[in-house]
């Protein structure tokens, strides 16, 4: 007797990121309540399962969604709003003012459900994200559908959202029930970077970190300049300030780590800090370039990221992909570094270890959820197939991407939205771009 079941997917190829290289062809994947069920050959699955829907995926590539590490996802009404900047004259001369503006909890709802779509048609099921009004942004995320890793933000500088340090961690403390209940969000703690947040406060975050037993999300060592400052400063580097507070850890996701010594990355190593890396970011600001080599061969866990779509300018993880693989070669001269395989390892499963849920997420597994996308590799741009993994990474566009599911919940159809209502939510996003214009 066959078992009932929601969903059975046939796909022409499956890339589980299970195991190493591992690509099945002609197989399926059954979905029951939100998890997948099975994974085998495709007349197997007709044979013992019994599904109220099939998908037929004949020219498709089934794979693990992308799980973007970090994110500002509300920061998409800023995007190509200023360009080709350095970091900080971009941050304090045209960021930090319109968000002192702007940034309120509207603000952070509209950017939210546009950085949703985008992410839903370019098949990324999960982000981790660190900005103002993080209720707006966990509830908004949860009503389109995606999973969402959301950080309370904590930062030594009054803004709309929070007048001092205390009120951060207290906001963060007093978010926690809400989130819980939320379908698809966790949290993290999210101290914004070493330049913006003192000791004593780290001190408190940590401590309310372990206490409640969150991960922590920070931006470390992005530029030279910040090294630099902080050597004037405090007579060390930013990451042995850290260090010597306890926040280098398991918990510790650090972002950007462009700055590194060889005796950092065997820190971090030991340590065992995750890192997230943001190659597009990093060059669009001129900032640097994370040592992706040294960092693989320390053993140090690696997740991508496209930060913002203020400096990215897209939230494009194929892109991101594509671009962590070249420019990792380049910084080398090592063609060999980070190959297809390795990219996309970062782009999934190294995203959902780092951010903490990677036992149920970020691989296709029998009880894992099923979060998980169809490339179609029938386009120009894609043929002949010889190696799978090399399509997706060095040659698909995200228009391919024509399904995306998450536990089991189709949100993009045959390259459609089920949810979301794109002529409303563009003219909501158009409204918000006279509103920024007129102030
Ligand atoms: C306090 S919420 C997050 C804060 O970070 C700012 N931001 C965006 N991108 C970067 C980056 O690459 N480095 C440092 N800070 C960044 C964002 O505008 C918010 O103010
Ligand atoms: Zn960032």
């Amino acid at each position: 007797m066959p078992q009932r079941a929601d969903t059975l997917i046939e796909a022409r190829w499956i890339v589980p990121m299970t195991a190493r290289d591992l690509v099945l062809e002609q197989h399926a994947l059954v979905i029951q309540g939100g998890l997948i069920a099975a994974i085998c050959p495709i007349e197997e699955a007709r044979r013992e399962w019994d599904c109220a829907e099939t998908i037929k995926l004949p020219e498709h590539v089934l794979l693990p969604g992308f799980v973007n590490a970090h994110t500002h996802v509300a920061m998409t009404l800023f995007r190509g709003m200023a360009d080709d900047l350095p970091l900080m004259d971009w941050l304090q001369n045209h960021i930090w003012p319109a968000e002192q503006r702007l940034v309120d909890r509207d603000f952070v709802r509209a950017g939210t459900r546009l950085a949703c779509a985008e992410m839903i048609r370019n098949g990324t099921t999960c982000f981790n994200d660190m900005y103002f009004f993080p209720r707006e942004t966990a509830e908004t995320a949860s009503d389109m559908g995606l999973r969402a890793s959301i950080g309370h933000v904590i930062i030594d500088v009054p803004t709309r959202y929070a007048a001092n340090a205390g009120e951060y961690l207290a906001k963060a403390e007093e978010m926690q029930a809400t989130f819980q209940a939320l379908p698809r969000i966790s949290s993290m703690l999210a101290p914004h970077a070493p330049y913006t947040v003192s000791d004593d406060t780290l001190k408190q975050v940590l401590a309310l970190a372990e206490r409640l037993d969150l991960p922590l999300h920070m931006h470390i060592h992005e530029t030279a300049a910040e090294v630099a400052q902080s050597v004037e400063k405090y007579g060390m580097r930013p990451l042995a300030r850290l260090d010597q507070l306890g926040i280098l850890s398991p918990r510790l996701l650090a972002i950007h780590m462009t700055q590194l010594t060889d005796e950092e990355i065997a820190l971090c190593a030991a340590r065992g800090v995750s890192i997230g890396h943001c190659p597009q970011s990093n060059h669009k600001l001129a900032s640097g370039a994370a040592p992706i080599a040294a960092l693989q061969g320390a053993g140090v866990g690696l997740a991508l990221g496209t930060d913002g779509a203020a400096s990215n300018n897209d939230l494009d993880m194929l892109a991101e992909m594509q671009s962590a693989a070249l420019l990792a070669k380049g910084a080398s001269a090592d063609a060999s570094v980070l190959p297809a395989w390795d990219a996309l390892a970062m782009a999934t499963l190294g995203g959902a270890q780092a951010i903490g849920i990677g036992d149920r997420a970020g691989s296709l597994a029998v009880g894992k959820m099923a979060d998980c996308i169809a490339i179609n590799l029938d386009h120009p741009a894609t043929q002949p197939v010889f190696n799978v993994v090399s399509q997706i990474v060095y040659a698909a566009g995200r228009d391919q991407v024509t399904d995306v599911w998450v536990e089991g919940e189709r949100l993009l159809a045959s390259s459609s939205f089920t949810r979301i209502d794109w002529p409303a939510l563009r003219q909501e996003v158009q409204d918000w771009r006279d509103r920024i214009r007129g102030k």
